[in-house]
C-alpha cells in the first residue's frame, strides 16, 4: 500500500489523482492533502478520504474548516503547512500538483524526508531545477514526471537513462489560438484563450498552452529530469495529441508513447511505478478511426514564449526563475482582464531583458529574485 500526499487535490491535476486513488483503493490511500481556497470541494474530498492532515492557503479558513472536519483531521493553513503536509510522516510519495513556484519549498522538504515526489508541478523544476535534482540525487529519491510529455519520455526509455539518446522531442498541440497569425491575436479574449482543442485543465497551464509557455516551461523540466542539453531538446507540432513525446537515439531509431489525452494515465503511472493497472474511465486509442496524424515544424518567431524559454535555459542562473515569475504573474494580470493576450510576451521579454544574471543560485538568491520579479512585473505599464 502506498501511502500519498498530495499537494493541489482541488485542482485540475489533484482532483484527477484522486479519481486514480478511486480506483485503487487496495494499493493507493490518501493521508494528507493541500487546497488553496476552494473550501467547499476541499470539505467533500477531505469527507470522502478522511485525510490526516490538510492545509489551506488562508488561516480564517482553516478555522472554519476544522469545525466542519472529521474529528481524525487536522487542519493547518500557509506556506509551512504546505511544508508540512508534502513532509507527514505517515506518506511514503507526494504528488505535487500545485500551480506556480510556490511547489519548490514543499518539493525540497519532501525530498530531503526521502518521499517520492510525482512531480506535475512543472514550475518547481523551472525556478531551481539544479536545487531539486541536486536534492534528489543527494538523498537517493525517484522524481517520477506526471507532466504527460515527461511521462512519454520516462516510459520510452523504460527506466534507463543511460541510454544513448542524440534527441528528446516533445509534441505540442499549439494551443487555442494554433490557427491564428500574430495580427489576429490582437483582439482575443480570456474566454477564447481557456478553450483548448484536446485538454481539459487548470486556467494558468491552458494560457501558457495558448502563449507556447507551456511548451517552454516543458523544454527546461525535460532538460532537468532527463539531464540533456538544450542542443538535444526539439519541439514538434502535433495539434492531436496523440503521441505524447518521442524520443530518438544515437542509431536514429525513435520511440514514441501513444495514447489518447488523459491526464489519468501519466498520473497513475508515477504513482504505480513500474507495474501498470487498468486506468479506469480510459478511452482506447484507435488509431484507425483517427486515420491521420498532422506534425509541422515548429515557429520560434509565431510562438515567441517557446523562444525565451530556450534562451532562459541556455543562459541558466537566475535567469530562468525570471522567466517563470514574470511569466506567472503576466498571466494572472491576462486572466484579471488587467492585460491584453500578446502584452503576457512583451512583459516575460522585458523582465528578461531588465534582469542582471547572476549564476548557481542559492535558493535564498532564487526567492529574492522571484520577488523582485513578481513586483516589477506586476508594476510594469503596459
Ligand atoms: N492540468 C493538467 O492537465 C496539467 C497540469 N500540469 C501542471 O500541474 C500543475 C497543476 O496544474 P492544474 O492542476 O492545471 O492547476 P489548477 O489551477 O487546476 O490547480 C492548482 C491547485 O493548487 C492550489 N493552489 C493554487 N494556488 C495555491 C497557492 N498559492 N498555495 C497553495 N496551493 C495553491 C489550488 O487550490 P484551490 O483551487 O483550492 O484554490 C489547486 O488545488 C501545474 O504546474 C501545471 O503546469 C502538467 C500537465 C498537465
Ligand atoms: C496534458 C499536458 O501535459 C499539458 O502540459 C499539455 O501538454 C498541454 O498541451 P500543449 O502545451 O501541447 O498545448
Ligand atoms: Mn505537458
Amino acid at each position: 500500500m502506498k501511502k500519498i500526499s498530495l499537494l493541489g487535490a482541488t485542482g485540475s491535476i489533484g482532483t484527477q489523482t484522486l479519481e486514480v486513488l478511486r480506483a485503487h483503493p487496495e494499493k493507493l490511500s490518501l493521508v494528507a492533502l493541500s487546497l488553496g481556497r476552494n473550501i467547499s470541494l476541499g470539505l467533500s474530498i477531505i469527507n470522502e478520504f478522511k485525510p490526516k492532515l490538510v492545509c489551506v492557503l488562508e488561516q480564517e479558513d482553516a478555522k472554519n474548516l476544522q469545525e466542519l472536519a472529521p474529528s481524525g483531521t487536522k487542519i493547518i493553513f500557509g506556506e509551512e503547512g504546505l511544508v508540512e503536509v508534502a513532509t507527514y510522516h505517515e506518506a511514503d510519495t507526494v504528488v505535487n500538483a500545485v500551480i506556480g513556484s510556490v511547489g519548490l519549498l514543499p518539493t525540497l522538504a519532501a525530498i530531503r524526508e526521502r518521499k517520492n515526489v510525482a512531480i506535475a508541478n512543472k514550475e518547481t523544476l523551472v525556478t531551481a531545477g539544479h536545487l531539486v535534482m541536486g536534492e534528489a540525487n543527494k538523498y537517493g529519491v525517484n522524481l517520477l514526471p506526471v507532466d504527460s510529455e515527461h511521462s512519454a519520455i520516462f516510459q520510452c526509455l523504460n527506466g534507463d537513462r543511460n541510454n544513448d539518446i542524440s534527441r528528446l522531442i516533445l509534441t505540442a498541440s499549439g494551443g487555442s489560438f494554433r490557427d491564428k497569425t500574430r495580427e489576429e491575436l490582437q483582439g482575443v479574449t480570456i474566454e477564447d484563450a481557456l478553450n483548448h482543442p484536446n485538454w481539459s485543465m487548470g486556467a494558468k497551464i491552458t494560457i501558457d498552452s495558448a502563449t507556447m509557455m507551456n511548451k517552454g516551461l516543458e523544454v527546461i523540466e525535460a532538460h532537468w529530469l532527463f539531464n540533456m542539453p538544450y542542443e538535444k531538446i526539439d519541439v514538434l507540432l502535433h495539434k492531436e495529441s496523440i503521441i505524447h513525446s518521442l524520443v530518438e537515439f544515437s542509431d536514429n531509431s525513435v520511440l514514441a508513447q501513444l495514447g489518447t489525452p488523459d491526464m489519468k494515465v501519466p498520473i497513475q503511472y508515477a504513482l504505480t511505478y513500474p507495474n501498470r493497472y487498468n486506468v479506469e474511465n480510459s478511452e482506447q486509442l484507435q488509431l484507425w478511426q483517427l486515420g491521420t496524424l498532422h506534425f509541422e515544424k515548429m515557429d520560434v518567431n509565431r510562438f515567441k514564449c517557446l523562444d525565451f524559454a530556450f534562451e532562459a535555459g541556455r543562459i541558466g542562473g537566475t535567469m530562468p526563475t525570471v522567466l517563470n515569475a514574470a511569466n506567472e504573474i503576466a498571466v494572472d494580470r491576462f486572466l484579471k482582464g488587467e492585460i491584453s493576450f500578446l502584452a503576457i510576451e512583451e512583459l516575460i521579454e522585458r523582465a528578461m531583458e531588465m534582469h542582471n544574471v547572476l549564476p548557481h543560485p542559492s535558493l535564498e538568491l532564487i526567492q529574492e529574485v522571484d520577488q523582485k520579479t513578481r513586483e516589477r512585473v506586476r508594476s510594469l505599464q503596459i
